[in-house]
């Protein structure tokens, strides 16, 4: 491949990754890093342990337990009440031992979910291959970083080999040019992205997010569009590495330090996008087609701004969808043409690995302070990880959100999904500021809108689903 061609930033960490080329066009890829949690590494330690293997760059690797944790009362593994979740945690704690593997131990302040952590401790880096056996690894992306989900067995190839088989993407560039408005926010872009190019629009893409409105972005709402790449059906997300990520990466535990930051940094100046490379599919949007979102069905495409109606399936014309829409109105139990914003809600979630920053956290406590949680309502909030907590507690934002009546709680991805205590009842509707509205999702029969995160607090002050530009 000529290094004369016009390359996008995908082409180019693609290239510099490519361990040998098999015929059918499938490459062995240089992973540079691993990170591993207690869902899906289980069976990959032991596929390790039954053929004798070792983890065999421990030094690449790092574990965290995110999913099974409890956010409240005890967070020792041996005290987690439900079986299998205890399992797999303990199961976690003791192969990182046996395999040498660096691990975030769960009363450690740096513990928290996995895509939280990865671009916070600086482990994320513009211009390298990050893998992990879950699906929203395209959150690392933000960085520049070509990062993937993979599968069990994947994982364990990676731990053997520190490589992994993958087929070339085709390129895609969403391009979002224009001013926010009032109340929206790097969620609201997300969701008006797959609202329009729909859940299977970046099916065997890789999505470049470009345009002066993602620039304009800061890192966590930056983490925020990739890390829902994968909800539009992308294989991964990426944003081209500029001063705003080199800032953020300054100084973070793992990232280079001293003159070998400077040296990092000249060359993640060589990785955006060549001028006139190309890509094989182009969307464009403008901030005018971006208002403050909700969804109204179990896919997150199926989402419109919250001064919108539902939508009625008999204006839908393809068969299929209309079936699939009535399935979703009916599970959702909403009627066709009702107002979203006269939906009553029970629960508030704000945390997961989509919004659950120290951003996302000032700003659910913009719109909390002064005012009260609705009556009847329970609103969570959850911090990404330790040192999301630590730094919300110093500014005050946990007493502003706990005056208010919200509950402050420990790190886990917690609600987005019923894997640990915090879940929704049958039939309790939520707004949510996670990825996925799939139904039982946070728990059987629980019904999810996803929102952002001023949003969800705008929702919990009121007790339905509200316009956040109405609070002020
Ligand atoms: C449990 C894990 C494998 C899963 C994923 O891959 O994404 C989870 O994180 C999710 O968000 O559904
Ligand atoms: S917060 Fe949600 S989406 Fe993110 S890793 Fe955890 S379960 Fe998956």
């Amino acid at each position: 491949m000529s290094a004369s061609r016009p390359r996008t930033l995908f082409d180019k960490i693609w290239d510099s990754h490519v361990v040998e080329r098999l015929p059918d066009g499938t490459c062995i890829l240089y992973i540079d890093r691993h990170l591993v949690h207690e869902v899906t590494s289980p069976q990959a330690f032991e596929g390790l342990r039954m053929a004798g293997r070792k983890v065999r760059r421990p030094d690449c690797t790092i574990a965290v337990a995110d999913h099974n944790i409890p956010t409240i009362g005890s967070r020792v593994p041996s005290d987690i009440k439900e079986e299998d979740s205890r399992i797999q945690v303990q199961t976690l704690e003791k192969n990182v031992v046996e395999f040498g593997v660096p691990y975030i131990p769960i009363l450690d302040v740096r513990q928290g979910i996995v895509h939280i952590i990865g671009p916070e401790l600086g482990l994320s880096l513009p211009g390298t291959t990050i893998v992990c056996g879950d699906s929203h690894t395209s959150t690392h992306g933000a960085l520049g970083a070509l990062a993937f989900g993979i599968g069990t067995s994947e994982v364990e190839h990676v731990m053997a080999t520190q490589t992994l088989l993958q087929k070339p993407a085709k390129n895609m560039q969403v391009d979002v040019s224009g001013t926010l408005g009032a109340g929206c926010s790097a969620k609201d872009i997300v969701l008006a992205i797959i609202g329009k190019i729909g859940t299977a629009g970046g099916n065997g893409h890789v999505i470049e997010y470009t345009g002066d409105t993602i620039r304009a972005l800061d890192m966590a709402g930056r983490c925020t569009i990739s890390n829902m790449s994968i909800e539009a059906g992308a294989r991964a997300g990426l944003i081209a590495p500029d001063q705003t990520t080199f800032d953020f990466l300054r100084g973070r535990q793992f990232a280079p330090k001293a003159g070998a930051f400077e040296q990092a940094v000249a060359y993640w100046k060589t990785l955006p996008t060549d001028p006139d490379a190309h890509y094989d599919t182009v969307v464009r949007l403008t901030t005018d087609e971006i208002a403050p979102m909700v969804t109204w069905g179990t896919t997150p495409g199926a989402v419109v701004p919250v001064t919108g109606v539902v939508p009625n399936p008999a204006d839908e014309p393809d068969e299929a969808k209309r079936a699939q829409m009535n399935r979703m109105l009916e599970y959702m139990a909403l009627t066709p043409g009702q107002a979203l914003q006269d939906v009553p809600i029970d629960v508030v979630f704000i945390g997961s690995c989509t919004n659950g920053r120290i951003e996302d956290i000032r700003a659910a406590a913009a719109i909390a302070r002064g005012r009260k949680v609705a009556a009847g309502v329970q609103a969570l909030v959850v911090p990404g990880s330790g040192l999301v907590k630590h730094q919300a507690e110093e500014e005050g934002l946990d007493r502003i959100l706990l005056e208010a009546g919200f509950e402050w709680r420990e790190p886990c991805c917690s609600m987005c999904l019923g894997m640990n205590p915090d879940k929704l009842t049958p039939g309790q509707r939520c707004a949510s500021t996670s990825n996925r509205n799939f139904e039982g999702r946070q728990g059987p029969n629980g019904r999810t809108h996803l929102v952002s995160p001023a949003m969800a607090a705008a929702a919990a002050v009121t007790g339905r689903l509200t316009d956040v530009r109405q609070l002020g």
